[in-house]
């Protein structure tokens, strides 16, 4: 069956979960909001323990990671809606993906913002290590093909209204339709 997955893309900061929680409460169907912050907040994966070295995060980072892309086109060929939240920290994780969700209408969104603002925000919500937003930053989008740019800036209404707009258009231009057209 295929599923709706509506995929942002960023850096930390630039607004990818408060825009997700918003098209979440605004959209015509039911979405699940699904993000790796999610695993590692609700305690489903032993985030202190890393933390406090009782086991080695870099030994058990590629598994978790592809262990939460497999979970995705679980719930996907299960016929979910998902809003995917996610930063591709890994080149190749995006083939993966690519690979994975193959069988699924795909809106890729990349979300911009300005150095200044991302780094206001991390200072601010004081609960990610300092420097991730300037690390994304210069990286997350380079090689990347999107359906659909926005500025994590603008007002969170704004982007929801956009988005909806283009994907209910169904035009699809991202790097997952031309795998897709392959
Ligand atoms: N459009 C916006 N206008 C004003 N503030 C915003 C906007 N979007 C997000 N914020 C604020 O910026 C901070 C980071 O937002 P958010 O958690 O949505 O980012 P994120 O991209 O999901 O980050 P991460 O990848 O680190 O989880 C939050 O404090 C949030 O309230």
């Amino acid at each position: 069956m295929c599923a709706q997955i509506i995929f942002l893309h960023g850096p930390s900061s630039s607004g990818k979960s408060t825009l997700a929680r918003a098209l979440q409460a605004q959209v015509d169907r039911p979405f699940w909001h699904v993000s790796i912050d999610h695993l590692r907040d609700s305690g489903m994966i032993p985030i202190h323990r890393f933390r406090a070295g009782d086991f080695d995060w870099m030994q058990s980072r590629e598994r978790v990671f592809e262990g939460f892309h497999t979970s995705l086109s679980a719930y996907a060929d299960a016929g979910n809606n998902l809003i995917v939240e996610h930063i591709l920290d890994q080149s190749e994780w995006g083939g993966r993906l690519v690979a994975l969700l193959a069988d699924h209408d795909v809106f890729f969104v990349g979300m911009h913002c300005d150095l200044e603002t991302l780094n206001r925000r991390e200072q601010q919500r004081a609960d990610r290590p300092v420097g991730s937003a300037q690390r994304d930053f210069d990286t997350v989008h380079d090689g990347r093909v999107y359906d659909l740019e926005l500025n994590g800036a603008d007002p969170v209404d704004t982007n929801v209204s956009k988005l909806l707009h283009v994907w209910r258009s169904g035009r699809r231009k991202s790097e997952f339709r031309a795998a897709q057209l392959m």
